[in-house]
């Protein structure tokens, strides 16, 4: 009998997915049994010869990864729905298959988005803050004063899924108008929740809130920047759940301290981790978390079934429950 196929997961993955490739009985896999990533050294020489890797979104698989890993190398699959760590031309070139996690986190991501928007709009992190350490004197008339959704427009770039599921969720806030901008109109989503198309410029111009819901492509890498910005309202409120590099974060950063636009939220930075001197730190305006947005039990568990699946029917050679198509 010849030997099951090798796997290595890189990181400690949460346990339905483990579960699944156990039960599997269909591959003998290595993890890196950590929360924090493998050191790359170590990563090149565990994938040497193996037939699929389960990965997560801070291990670049580029060509230097495919080389040292070698020609068993079918499947790659992520645990994530963002693949810009992934090097699509390498992994095409070669023939190896990619599974990726888009849907089971759509629910989570929305969430966390609109937590994030109604964080840094109503100014929440500011005003415990303030509660806590003695600047709560009395009532003011227009102390912590922000910005409401009610009558606004809100402004989507990349609409996907996730977009879809966030205006869906701030509908009900009495949100006045969506619209949206992507490299074409997208009328079966849009038509989901009555958003209308417009140029880059409209969305800037007209947005009250504006989510970032795009890949990070070479063709958005930086898209939000100066030119974005300046034409922004000035009452704007900026929020990224998507990847870090889509932001000029020096262009972010003079929008935020000279008022240019009121407010961002941002769940990805770049860096990530942002190291704590870093200067968008030192805004109240801009509230900054750790790369949360899929941050719930049910969620991530559904990430690794996925991610596990995926690798499995990859490496079976049948169709992936989502597979990425390069
Ligand atoms: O950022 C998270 C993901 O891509 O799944």
């Amino acid at each position: 009998m010849s030997a099951l196929p090798k796997v290595y997961v890189t990181r400690k993955v949460p346990p339905d997915g483990l579960d699944i490739l156990r039960k599997s009985g269909q591959v003998q896999f290595d993890m890196w049994d950590s929360d924090d990533p493998v050191p790359r050294v170590e990563l090149l020489k565990k994938v040497k010869g193996c037939d699929g890797i389960l990965c997560v979104l801070t291990e670049k698989i580029d060509a230097q990864l495919l080389e040292a890993a070698g020609p068993n190398l079918k499947v790659v699959s992520t645990m994530s729905v963002g693949f810009d760590h992934l090097s699509l031309d390498e992994l095409k070139k070669r023939g190896i298959r990619v599974g990726y996690t888009p849907d089971v986190l759509t629910d989570c991501v929305a969430e966390l988005t609109v937590a994030l928007l109604l964080t840094t709009s109503r100014r929440l992190i500011e005003a415990t803050h303030e509660a806590k350490t003695g600047g709560w004197g009395t009532w003011r008339t227009l102390w912590l004063c922000g910005h409401e959704l009610a009558n606004s427009t809100v402004g989507i770039l990349g609409l996907g899924r996730i977009g879809v599921a966030i205006a869906e969720r701030l509908k009900p806030f009495k949100v006045k108008k969506f619209i949206y901008t992507d490299v074409v109109p997208r009328p079966e989503l849009a038509n989901m929740i009555e958003a209308e198309y417009v140029s880059f410029d409209e969305l800037a111009k007209q947005s009250d809130f504006l989510a970032i819901c795009c890949a990070l492509t070479p063709e958005t890498h930086g898209i939000c920047n100066w030119n974005l910005f300046s034409k922004m309202k000035k009452n704007a409120i900026f929020i990224n759940t998507s990847r870090g590099g889509v932001v000029n974060q020096e262009d972010l950063y003079e929008a935020l301290s000279t008022g240019l636009i009121a407010g961002a939220g941002l769940d990805v930075t770049t860096p990530e981790p942002l190291p704590t001197h870093h200067p968008l730190f030192t805004l109240k305006n801009c509230v900054i978390l750790p790369h949360i947005a899929s941050a719930s039990y049910t969620t991530r568990n559904a990430m690794s079934a996925l991610a596990a699946n995926n690798l499995l029917a990859g490496l079976r050679g049948e169709p992936m429950p989502q597979e990425l198509k390069l």
